[in-house]
């Protein structure tokens, strides 16, 4: 199973996260406590290698501001964390992933509408759009012949991540606070979360 780590600001937590394992690192566009300017996070993906996927994270921008983002930077996918119809995501030229927040089973029908390269199920709970540190119920994801690639978001943990995967059955496993202290990604919870997921243990 593959690993994103998201919310990254510098160039050495990127490289350390890299020779840790993991295969995405993601960078947040939007209004949050992570968010990064593009020149910042075009410097950090300069540095990273072909294979890595560099996604951006956003919510509710325009078309033009997305495409205009993806190109300068040069990200390998577009993280969609607002209200974006399944219409607007099939303008855009670039690969997608839809988050979805996940709280009844009438959630789930959206992700079929959603004709994107991933969909992304995330929690319902907490002030902002994404990066809340809060799970949902996976069992509403359990045995549900979901045909799509998702990534599994939200409150994910070393605690909590092999559980949880066991149960939604994710191609990716998506973190972000989980993976910080103080508000601060942290090497040690970046290391251990990997180890975890890629190798069942610390
Ligand atoms: O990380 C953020 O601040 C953020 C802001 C706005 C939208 C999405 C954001 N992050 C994404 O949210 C999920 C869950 O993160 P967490 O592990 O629960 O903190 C993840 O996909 C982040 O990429």
């Amino acid at each position: 199973m593959n690993v994103k780590i998201c919310g990254i600001t510098d160039c050495k937590t990127a490289q350390f996260a890299i020779e840790a394992g993991a295969d995405a690192i993601g960078f947040v566009f939007a209004e949050s406590k992570r968010q990064i300017s593009v020149s910042k996070a075009k410097e950090i993906i300069q540095t990273l290698p072909k294979h890595i996927l560099k996604i951006g994270v956003f919510v509710n921008e325009t078309k033009e501001n997305l495409e205009s983002i993806f190109e300068e930077v040069g990200l390998t996918h577009l993280q969609l964390h607002g209200d974006e119809s399944p219409s607007f995501c099939q303008t855009l030229r670039y690969p997608v992933i839809k988050a979805i927040r996940i709280e009844t089973e009438l959630d789930i029908n959206q992700i079929a509408e959603y004709p994107c390269d991933y969909i992304l199920v995330d929690s319902p709970l907490g002030p902002y759009r994404g990066g809340n540190g809060t799970t949902f119920d996976w069992n509403l994801l359990n045995n549900k012949n979901i045909e799509r690639k998702l990534i599994l978001a939200g409150g994910l943990t070393i605690d909590n991540v092999l559980l949880a995967s066991e149960i939604v059955k994710p191609v990716m496993v998506d973190v972000s606070s989980g993976v910080e202290t103080d508000g601060k990604k942290d090497e040690k919870k970046i290391e251990a979360f990997i180890n975890t997921v890629k190798r069942g243990g610390i």
